[in-house]
């Protein structure tokens, strides 16, 4: 079966599934031309692929010194809370490398509003970028990896929230409804402009969304709704698969 958009990648073991991630993201880094920029997903899924990525060969095969890493979303906690998406890539990559990046791009937060952490956050992106808006020319992103809910939410683009999925001119937004904590989330324009998008959807919990998606039948939902610019992969396990593996 070939899903109504994007390429479909099952993987048999969570080994693989790391492997795989981390194959991608070394494919990309190698494929950019000078700095690599990757978006980096939050939750539990992409755990194991950033731990991959700190192990040979990865951890010394790429020039994590000419990278700059950036967060498609960020909870807006302290960076040392364990809810802190920062606080989970450094635990399972960033302090596991030999050499600091190039650039870890965190949200800020102490002493800000959400407001102004997502006007900081946008306006230290421009700064990576070296533009104020969006190229076709230039994607932002060589790779971004983002993570799905069961309920089709991707990022802190949340289902229902009209406010987040209908902005076209913003590259990052707060989000003050919808989750137990404020988030800050990065906006389609800007996690669109990648030349490559991995979705990492592992577990049976999330097989009934998945074969919404790849069917077609759900075009409406946060992750149903992105149009990379460039490839679109769904990297899931057998289990988020279901159907779809065979
Ligand atoms: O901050 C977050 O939690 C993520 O950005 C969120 O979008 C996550 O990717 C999905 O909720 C999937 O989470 P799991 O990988 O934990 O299932």
């Amino acid at each position: 079966m070939t899903p109504a958009r994007g390429e479909l990648m099952v993987v048999e073991t969570a080994e693989a599934f790391a492997e795989a991630g981390a194959r991608l993201f070394a494919d990309a880094a190698a494929a950019a031309q000078g700095r690599f920029v990757a978006g980096l997903a939050g939750g539990s899924t992409p755990k194991s692929i950033y731990r991959r990525l700190a192990e040979p060969p990865y951890r010394t095969s790429l020039r994590w010194d000419a990278m700059d890493l950036v967060l498609g979303d960020e909870r807006f906690v302290a960076h040392d809370s364990p809810d802190s998406n920062l606080h989970m890539i450094r635990g399972a990559l960033i302090d596991r490398l030999d050499h600091p990046v190039g650039g870890l791009h965190a949200v800020p937060f102490e002493g800000l509003t959400v407001d102004r952490a997502a006007a900081a956050y946008e306006q230290t992106l421009k700064a990576l970028y070296g533009h104020q808006t969006l190229r076709p020319e230039q994607p932002f992103f060589d790779i971004c990896f983002l993570g799905m809910g069961d309920d089709g939410h991707t990022a802190s683009l949340l289902p229902g929230q009209s406010d987040l999925l209908d902005e076209r001119q913003r590259w990052v937004l707060p989000v003050t409804k919808g989750r137990p904590e404020s988030r800050v989330t990065l906006t389609y324009p800007v996690l669109e402009s990648s030349r490559v998008v991995v979705f990492v959807v592992s577990g049976e919990g999330k097989r009934a969304m998945l074969d919404a998606i790849l069917s077609g039948r759900d075009t409406t939902v946060p992750a149903a709704r992105l149009q990379p610019q460039g490839r679109l992969i769904w990297l899931a396990d057998r289990a988020a698969a279901g159907r779809w593996a065979s």
